[in-house]
């Protein structure tokens, strides 16, 4: 049996468990069966806590597609908050990902999640390209309700350019004003639309501030809540800051 919890970061779902002592069977065909929404648990993503030495903990990341992925944003503020409930820290957390160490701080619901500093925005010729810890690709639109996410994303995202690089996560940016954009976000690996992306809306923020002259904190509106983004600007995109809600839905044991 697999001890499980649920966590959710503004729509974006996580398997989450605690394998500080090992055991757990990663393969692709378990991954994929625990986030299968019909035969599994249901999940965007399965994330593990593991120890890691100097840090807080080591966190892995995995698509529902079963592969270990790159950097996730929202499943990193729900790994942070899954820490602290274990009670592996108080307030404040280093903990190791798949692209580096990352600074975090918890308060209550609310967690903080500094991400990689993010070194150039490449112009494509469908939009903007930039590595937030994630691949992804930055469109901006004038009607998000609109919009076929799904089946414009995926033809991006299985475009031979892109699959060609290895594929991508497709945001499909609204401005709003100068402080709020709107962000929807077609992500690889799990294939479809989820309800938020946070490695996606921190592309988005910097790309709408970049490009279109927005602020450099801004709100961000996702199908599943609201999230924050800041940054400053140097040679380079540094001290960049996810915030939003991480909350725990459930937990339950799995064969
Ligand atoms: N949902 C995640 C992104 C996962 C990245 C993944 N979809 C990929 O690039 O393979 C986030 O909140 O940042």
């Amino acid at each position: 049996m697999t001890k499980f919890f649920k966590y959710q970061g503004t729509g974006n779902d996580f398997v989450m468990i605690d394998n500080r002592e090992g055991g757990f069977d990663d393969s692709i065909k378990n991954v994929e069966f625990l986030c299968h929404r019909r035969f599994g648990i249901g999940a965007d993503g399965l994330i593990l806590i593991e120890n890691a030495d100097g840090f807080d903990f080591k966190m892995r990341y995995f698509n529902a597609d079963g592969k270990e992925g790159s950097m996730c944003g929202n499943g990193g503020r729900c790994a942070v908050k899954f820490a602290s409930d274990l009670g592996i820290f108080e307030k404040q957390a280093t903990f190791i990902a798949v692209d580096g160490p990352h600074h975090a701080t918890v308060d209550q619901g609310e967690v903080s999640l500094g991400m990689i500093d993010v070194e150039e925005i490449f112009d494509e010729t469908n939009g903007y390209f930039l590595n937030t810890g994630s691949p992804h690709l930055v469109i901006f639109e004038e009607d998000l309700d609109n919009l076929d996410v799904k089946t414009k994303g995926a033809a991006i995202r299985y475009s031979d350019y892109w699959v060609g690089k290895g594929g991508v996560n497709v945001n499909f940016v609204q401005i709003i004003d100068h402080e709020n954009i709107k962000v929807r976000t077609y992500e690889r690996g799990v294939e479809d639309e989820t309800y938020s992306c946070g490695t996606g809306v921190t592309a988005a923020a910097i790309a709408s501030s970049e490009k279109k002259g927005l602020s450099q904190k801004l709100n961000i509106q996702t199908l599943g809540g609201k999230l924050g983004v800041s940054f400053q600007r140097g040679q380079k995109f540094s001290e960049i800051l996810l915030n939003g809600p991480a909350i725990f839905v459930f937990e339950g044991e799995v064969l």
